[in-house]
């Protein structure tokens, strides 16, 4: 089922707190009176404004929230918390100030205080890496769900809430709404909970207050360079997860090479995991089967003892995601045997991934897959799935995101031109770029590939999958990578409702392939 509401999710049934015994709890400092005052809620946004709600004006990239504070106020807001500057903003409001150096990095803790998130937690597992954060909390989401627990997911594609599904605005939501979601996960009976955890979400304190009793890591590639000044900088952004304060027990892929720096700096006990042939870790992974439909695998445990099974995705690397996700559930505490009964009982792990390599066409004419990938590196790892089971040509369709990192663009285009017969370059969200002058620098990258595929250049993107399917028959393959679940497109800032997984049913109607 998949329910209207709204995308931030709060407990339905909140306790109220008086504020004086936040500020003794926390030793703050305050401005006016805060006798008799409770608080039911706490958020960092107007947006998201519930009456008897704590407004944390924080400092901003663009403007500081206090300066929203009488807006607070006005939909109910009774406190403020900020810090010196936003307290001189928000004094004619009235309402009482709490005084922090840093609101960003007081929130987590406080955001649990207020809704008890700390209490009787449930299992709680989050994982991060450049790629693969959503497959393997979907995967692990599926397999626990397998396990006949009661789940809660946090991803890029969707929050879900047993079979609540919301659609996510942030892949890590911001601290108080990440609190106020796992308060609605207590009220909803669920037991373990799955969170993605985003590079910017741990340089954002966007998961202070959670302590994950697993904590896994998947891989370091090139991405958010315009978030993070290089990889060494990008790469430290990850390490906190594996700290005593944020993760109790590690799961670390060794399949790039920034898994062996993640053991070696963890402050927490790791186990590792390898899909790489001639990689070693402590649980080893074989691919046995890709086909299109599936992928099978056995995981050999440290001890021997071996689980053979599948994922009901294309790809080696979504095989290491399902392998990853077992390993992080053995080192949750479940049985490797228990597991494998599971997971036998209904032929593999269940589970279904919006957007992540989804095979949108049937049984005739060229196989379509809308993707989610935005790296080089995903670009890769879903090209090489691809070309496994296509007799014929493998098709690329794919445009890069304006406004966010441009020094991957041309890797992105070299490594697409490698890998496919046809590329059919296009556009993604613009932003505010020029769309002409992204798609320019893809097609300069995709010169710089050693094998060249054939070249086309189509705007806009419902142009260009046209594009691809007429060029392709039985026997081919498409991927079109970026837009995977997403259901918009960025424009000048303007969010355009946009299907990529409609638009290519659409193609492939009009192409006869019904
Ligand atoms: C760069 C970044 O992370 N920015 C986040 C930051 O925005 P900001 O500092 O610019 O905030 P601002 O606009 O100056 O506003 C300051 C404060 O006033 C508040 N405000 C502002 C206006 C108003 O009318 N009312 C109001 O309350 C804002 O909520 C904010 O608390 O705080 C905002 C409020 O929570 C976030 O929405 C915003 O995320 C933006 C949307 C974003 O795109 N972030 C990306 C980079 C991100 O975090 N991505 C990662 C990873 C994705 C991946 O793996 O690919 C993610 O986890 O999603
Ligand atoms: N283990 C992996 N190694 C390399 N590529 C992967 C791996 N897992 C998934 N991918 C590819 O990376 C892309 C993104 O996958 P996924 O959404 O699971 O990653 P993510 O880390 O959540 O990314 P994002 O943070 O952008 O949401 C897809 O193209 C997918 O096929």
């Amino acid at each position: 089922m998949t329910a209207r509401i709204p995308p931030v999710l709060r407990p339905e049934h909140p306790s109220a707190k008086p504020l004086t015994a936040l500020a003794t709890e926390f030793a703050l400092e305050s401005r006016g009176s805060l006798d008799g005052i409770e608080i039911t809620g706490i958020t960092l946004s107007t947006g998201d404004l519930h009456a008897g709600d704590l407004y944390v004006g924080m400092p901003g990239a663009n403007s500081h929230g206090a300066k929203y504070a009488a807006q607070a106020k006005a939909g109910g807001a009774v406190a403020v918390l900020t810090d010196a500057a936003g307290a001189e903003l928000a004094a004619d409001t009235g309402l009482p100030i709490l005084v922090v150096d840093s609101p960003r990095a007081a929130l987590g803790a406080i955001a649990a205080w207020v809704y008890d998130t700390n209490v009787n937690p449930p299992l709680r597992f989050g994982t991060t890496g450049t790629n693969g954060k959503t497959s393997v909390s979907y995967l692990l989401d599926g397999i626990l769900k397998q396990l006949g627990r009661t789940t809660g997911l946090s991803s890029t594609a969707e929050r879900h809430i047993g079979d609540l599904v919301v659609v996510s605005r942030l892949t890590t939501p911001e601290a108080s709404e990440m609190h106020a979601l796992l308060a609605r996960m207590r009220e909803s009976a669920v037991d373990a909970v799955v969170i993605e955890v985003s590079a910017q979400a741990l340089s954002r304190h966007r998961v202070d207050g959670i302590v994950f009793d697993v904590v896994g890591f998947t891989n370091l590639s090139h991405d958010h360079l315009d978030d993070y000044a290089d990889m060494e900088e990008y790469f430290q952004a990850k390490l906190p997860l594996f700290q005593p304060d944020r993760g109790t027990r590690g799961v670390i892929s060794l399949d790039s090479p920034y898994g062996a720096r993640v053991v070696e700096e963890a402050g927490i006990p790791v186990t590792t995991i390898s899909s790489t042939p001639g990689v070693v870790g402590d649980w080893n992974v074989d691919i046995t089967a890709e086909e299109a439909a599936f992928t099978a695998f056995t995981l050999t445990a440290p001890d021997g003892r071996e689980l053979s099974s599948r994922v009901p995705i294309i790809g080696r690397h979504m095989a290491a995601n399902g392998a990853l996700a077992i390993v992080m559930l053995v080192e949750a505490g479940f049985e490797l045997d228990e597991i494998a009964a599971a997971l036998e009982k209904s032929g593999g792990i269940e589970a279904y991934l919006p957007g992540r390599t989804e095979r949108v066409s049937g049984d005739r004419g060229p196989a379509v897959f809308v993707d989610f990938g935005h790296s080089p590196d995903a670009f890769l790892n879903t090209l090489a799935a691809v070309r496994t089971f296509t007799r014929g040509k493998v098709v690329m369709v794919f445009g890069a995101d304006g406004d966010r990192d441009a020094t991957k663009r041309h890797e992105m285009a070299r490594v697409a031109s490698e890998g496919s017969d046809i590329l059919v370059i296009t556009d993604h969200h613009p932003r505010f770029e020029n769309a002409a002058s992204i798609r320019a620098t893809l097609v300069e990258g995709a010169h710089l590939a050693e094998h060249e595929a054939e070249l086309h250049e189509v705007s806009p993107p419902e142009s260009a999958i046209r594009t691809a399917v007429g060029l392709a028959g039985e026997g081919d393959s498409i991927l079109w990578a970026g837009p995977g679940h997403q259901d918009y497109r960025d424009i000048e800032g303007v969010r355009t409702p946009y299907s990529a997984r409609e638009e290519a049913r659409a193609a492939l109607r009009e192409a006869g392939w019904a």
